[in-house]
């Protein structure tokens, strides 16, 4: 059984913070999330307290991530390891190429037809959602592995969604490349995710010293602790902040 993750350290800990299914609930439309105020305060209060080790490592977009979290200065990797903003402001990002054009042009065409699937353009990555639309989960699988495998591009499932991507790193390359720099090296780091992409990140985790945590029912995984949901999240970052607080 998975344990409760202790509080976070000051001074010693790095933490990696997934975005959605751990500090946001999921939402019908990915357009439609929003941050609670509460969880957006702590994470402000710990980047502070961890001097700049914290960074969201997510499978959206920078851009995206900087609109819905709006914290100024923040590190995040974006499109699931594919692109990665450092604490020092330098972006890096795998470049769409002319596959994943013709991809786009292609999907664009099957959404047309099917106007309940919802594309989402990430750049280096197409996500394909069916939350709105589970009866044409199949369609969207099939018309995502032919393009990938017509173009040369990287299949990547996720909570009612198909990517196609280049290839490129994924979670647990963008907590390598954080971690090879200041001010997160040296620290232990601490990864935080809900979903199949975030395995990259706990085993990263663990190789570097430090470990998972799994934000979800057990299940089989490389996380070594446990929260159930982001609530169970909000409460542990909170108790994270007052710890420090009272060190
Ligand atoms: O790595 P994450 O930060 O967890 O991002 C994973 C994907 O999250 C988004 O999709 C998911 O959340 C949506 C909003 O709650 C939901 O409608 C969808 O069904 C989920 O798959 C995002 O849109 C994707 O680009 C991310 O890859």
């Amino acid at each position: 059984m998975l344990e409760r993750p202790k509080a976070v350290v000051a001074g010693q800990d790095a933490l990696f913070l997934d975005f959605d299914g751990t500090l946001a609930p999921l939402f019908p439309r990915p357009d439609d999330t929003i941050l609670g105020v509460t969880i957006r305060r702590l994470i402000i209060r710990l980047q502070q307290a961890l001097e700049g080790r914290l960074a969201i490592v997510s499978g959206r977009s920078i851009a995206t991530i900087d609109r819905i979290v709006a914290i100024p200065g923040l590190a995040i990797a974006g499109v699931h390891g594919l692109e990665r903003r450092s604490a020092k402001g330098l972006v890096t990002r795998t470049m769409a190429g002319a596959g994943l054009a013709e991809a786009r042009r292609e999907l664009l065409a099957l959404v047309t037809g099917l106007p309940r699937l919802l594309l989402e353009d990430k750049g280096a990555s197409l996500a394909l959602h069916y939350r709105t639309a589970p009866d044409l989960e199949a369609a969207a699988r099939d018309a995502a592995q032919q393009a990938a495998a017509r173009h040369g591009l990287e299949l990547q499932s996720g909570k009612m969604v198909i990517e196609i991507r280049e290839p490129g790193p994924d979670k647990g390359g963008a907590v390598d490349a954080f971690m090879a720099e200041p001010p997160f090296h040296g620290a232990r780091p601490i990864f935080v995710g809900d979903d199949v992409t975030d395995e990259a990140g706990f085993a990263a985790a663990a190789r570097l010293g430090g470990h998972g945590v799994l934000v979800a029912q057990p299940r089989p995984t490389a996380a070594t602790f446990r929260l159930d949901d982001v609530t169970a999240v909000e409460m542990w970052l909170a108790e994270s902040v007052k710890a420090m607080e009272f060190s």
